[in-house]
């Protein structure tokens, strides 16, 4: 990325950024359900222990460590009861995306969460692609999935996820990528080996989370074992150089979501978030939000704090968004279309 670490103007970066095209590589789709749509369906499952008043939301979504946030999603995760609730999301979520100039976005599901809480899987599939459908159509924004493992579940989870991701009579078509969540500590990366070489073999990318909540060594697992193609975090590849240079010399991204880490405490604070120690080494960095209702943000919040992290001006932003395309698991001609509207827009901005 080209180095353009003048004084930053931020209130004119922030004006910049709410109007740049984007690309969005890693967001949770649970996680993604607004303060509106969580009320909505805590209002339609009153047994659930979430709250559905907005204010005691926020509260309700302030978390304590990494294990704390996991028991708090699995709440929301509850919530999603029925094809229709799924839909409901899939849709609001990407009107979400489209309102922040979202044009492509990989978007991670957990489908095993939904199958194993009675939701039929053709049930499921037809609604999320139903959804995408239609929110192309509306939205113009262009969603494609990602199925990831929740991996505290087992190896359960982790059969049933490839099969879901590779049945022919399942698979959606939206589908590009497989990948692992949930926490690191006791969920060691090389046992999903074999579920990753299936999904691989028909012709999934690889994007596990690793590197979030555990050392350097989990990423190392995640490239070796389970090919994997970019990162979800990688946040602790910083305190290994020779894992930086690996990243950079192979262009492996990483997806970097910088409130996520604080909220869950991954990482103290914002400045001591490694994103610069990235960029300075050569990695492909990209931004994204992670669960961004959850941890009160949303993607342009995440460049504006990675524009301050970083020392960027709009050029420099705009390099960001490029790297998101770039390392995105759209064709050629998609990345070069978005590629060109982000040049287009700069340069609109920039002229005199
Ligand atoms: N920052 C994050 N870092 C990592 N993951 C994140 C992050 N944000 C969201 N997730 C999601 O959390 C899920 C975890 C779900 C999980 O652990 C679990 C365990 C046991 C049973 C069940 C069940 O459903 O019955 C689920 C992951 O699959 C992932 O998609
Ligand atoms: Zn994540």
């Amino acid at each position: 990325m080209t180095d353009h670490r003048t004084e930053p103007a931020l209130r004119d970066v922030h004006a910049f950024i709410a109007g740049l095209p984007k690309a969005e590589l890693h967001v949770h789709h649970v996680g993604s359900a607004s303060p509106r749509i969580v009320s909505e369906l805590a209002a339609r499952h009153p047994d659930s222990k979430v709250p559905s008043d907005p204010e005691a939301l926020a509260d309700y979504f302030t978390f304590t460590d990494f294990a704390h946030f996991i028991d708090v999603y699995l709440s929301v995760v509850d919530l999603i009861r029925t094809p229709e609730d799924v839909r409901l999301l899939t849709y609001e979520v990407a009107r979400e995306l489209a309102r922040q100039q979202v044009r492509y976005a990989e978007l991670t599901i957990t489908p095993f969460s939904s199958t194993r809480r009675g939701i039929d899987a053709r049930a499921f599939m037809d609604a999320i692609e139903d959804a995408r459908k239609a929110a192309e159509a509306e939205f113009g924004t262009v969603l494609r999935w990602c199925f990831d493992i929740p991996g505290e579940a087992g190896l359960e989870a982790a059969e049933e996820t490839v099969r879901l991701a590779t049945d022919d009579r399942l698979r959606p078509e939206g589908l590009v990528s497989f990948g692992l969540g949930g926490p690191e500590i006791g969920v060691p990366r090389p046992q999903f080996k074999p579920y990753f070489d299936r999904a691989v073999a028909a012709g999934l990318h690889s994007v596990p989370h690793a590197g979030e909540t555990t050392g350097p060594q989990t990423v190392w697992d995640a490239l070796v074992d389970l090919h994997a193609e970019r990162i979800g975090h990688g946040t602790s590849s910083a305190q290994d150089p020779r894992l930086l240079a690996h990243l950079a010399e192979r262009r492996i991204a990483l997806e970097v979501c910088p409130t996520s880490n604080i909220a869950t405490r991954a990482v103290r604070t914002l400045d001591e978030h490694p994103i610069k120690t990235f960029v300075d080494a050569g990695v492909l960095v990209t931004v994204n939000s992670d669960d961004p209702p959850m941890f009160g943000t949303d993607l342009n919040n995440e460049y504006a704090v990675a524009a301050r992290l970083l020392g960027l001006d709009e050029r420099g932003v705009a390099d960001l968004a490029k790297n998101a395309v770039e390392a995105s698991f759209l064709d050629l001609g998609g990345k070069a279309r978005i590629s060109a509207e982000i040049d287009a827009y700069t340069k609109a901005w920039l002229a005199p």
